[in-house]
């Protein structure tokens, strides 16, 4: 990449790969084929599909927006570790998967390493709803004896995969299942209206608690992906971080939330041009923040690395408490060499009560900026997914060229990057013989 230069032109945000991935899985709980369009062409929906067909569930991506999934052919319960490397859908099929079958075994979970990522609020959902869950050094097995029992799940922590894992235990169990203290990001308020149209019977409330009344079967569906909201603040950062101006479309405006007033209060404009289109540009010199990364409606910890970027180009000091992931800052390092000032602690910098207090996790950051970035002929070597779309946004406004390599960890979330990057002026390109 050539930095240095505005990034300036137009990009359409894909599906989101975070409710893409959990409505694959929910395609399995229907006795007939579900459509799922705006469906993104991204390593994770790769490894997703790869996971259903390794059980016998046909996946036809029948264009680049379309898949459609049937799990009639579905003819083992035994999940093999697929060979591109899993993600954290093996744990979501563990539970979804024990309603057809007796007996379930799962490998590890993978996806990015950003902290210990248990998955125990997901074991113990399922043996509330009476399945028995092993861990084994490869993975996990659940089995039930009989149909699984609606329950209450009061979740110590609003979890996503949790919630989901609850989700697809309770629609088809006997009785009443409540969720207390559940997730409600969008992409799960979306998985809830998908499974509504399978015919689940799902109860929502202005708070956390979610009421589930079980049904003996659901039926597929044909339910489009909301656009991805990771995806448009990472736009967004890029078109502010690089003086640029950047229309977004394809994305709700109400799924941005707190990140369009955090974005505004350091001086970034927005200016809605559509129902589903927001052009994000630099409205003034920018200005420090103090953010908490939290559950939605906070600030998601997926908008943390683009946003850290920016703040390297404002004028002041500023902090990032993370409150979400114990090591999510490993990635602010290697932008030292570009010239960044920045500084780890493992005080909890903010207010919001935090599972890290007193733990010796770097998990608050310390951003000084103005720091014009100049490129170093060092390869950067992305570390993960968030990280990594945080060093295309560095390399773009860095002066001269940088070469950015583990550009795989990028595609598992974000497709077809090259071109459309390359579509806004970014000088951007995937050079032969690299691990591109
Ligand atoms: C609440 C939250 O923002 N979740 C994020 C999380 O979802 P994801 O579903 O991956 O993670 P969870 O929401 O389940 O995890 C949130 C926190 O709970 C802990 N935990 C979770 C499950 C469990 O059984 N035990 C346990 O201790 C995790 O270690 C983590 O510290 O990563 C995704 C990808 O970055 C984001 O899009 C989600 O927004
Ligand atoms: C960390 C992420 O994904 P995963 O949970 O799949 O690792 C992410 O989407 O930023």
């Amino acid at each position: 990449m050539e930095g240095g230069y505005p990034v300036v032109g137009k990009i359409a945000c894909l599906g989101a790969k975070n409710f893409v991935i959990k409505a694959m899985v929910a395609a399995l709980l229907g006795d007939t084929p579900t459509t799922l369009t705006n469906a993104p062409a991204i390593g994770d929906v790769d490894i997703t599909a790869e996971l259903l067909t390794s059980i016998g569930a046909k996946v036809e991506r029948v264009d680049s927006q379309q898949l459609v999934i049937d799990a009639s052919s579905m003819d083992t319960s035994t999940v093999p570790t697929p060979h591109s490397g899993s993600n954290r859908v093996p744990i979501l099929l563990l539970s979804a998967l024990l309603h057809r079958f007796t007996t379930v075994s799962v490998p590890v979970v993978g996806g990015c390493k950003i902290g210990a990522r248990a998955v125990d609020f997901h074991l113990q959902a399922i043996r509330r709803f009476g399945g028995v869950v092993d861990e084994t050094s490869e993975g996990y097995v659940a089995r039930r004896v009989k149909s699984l029992k609606g329950t209450h799940i009061d979740l110590p922590y609003p979890s996503v995969g949790a919630t989901e894992t609850c989700l697809y235990l309770g629609v088809l169990a006997e009785g009443r299942t409540v969720i207390t203290n559940a997730a409600i990001e969008p992409e799960v308020m979306e998985l809830i209206m998908m499974l509504r149209s399978m015919g689940a019977i799902i109860f929502t409330s202005s708070g956390r608690d979610i009421r589930i009344e079980g049904v003996k079967q659901l039926k597929g569906t044909h339910i489009q992906a909301l656009g991805d909201r990771i995806e448009a603040a990472s736009w967004a950062s890029l078109a502010c971080a690089s003086n640029g101006d950047v229309t977004v479309s394809g994305i709700r405006p109400d799924t941005l939330g707190n990140f369009l007033s955090y974005f505004q209060e350091i001086g970034g404009g927005i200016e809605l041009m559509g129902a589903e289109s927001i052009r994000f540009f630099r409205a003034r010199d920018l200005r420090p923040a103090i953010i908490e990364t939290d559950v939605y409606p906070g600030f998601s910890t997926d908008w943390q690395q683009p946003f850290a970027i920016l703040l390297t180009q404002a004028d002041g000091i500023s902090i990032i408490h993370e409150t979400v992931f114990e090591n999510r800052f490993g990635y602010l390092k290697a932008l030292d060499a570009l010239g960044a000032r920045t500084q780890l602690t493992s005080h909890c910098l903010g207010g919001i009560p935090c599972r890290f207090r007193d733990k010796n996790y770097e998990h608050s950051a310390i951003i000084i900026g103005p720091t014009p970035f100049t490129a170093t002929s060092e390869p950067i070597t992305i570390p993960d997914l968030r990280a990594g779309l945080a060093y295309v946004i560095a390399a773009a406004i860095a002066r001269g060229t940088s070469i950015i390599t583990g550009v795989d960890f990028l595609e598992r979330g974000y497709g077809n990057i090259v071109p459309r990057l390359a579509s806004m002026n970014l000088k951007i390109e995937r050079i032969a013989g690299s691990s591109l």
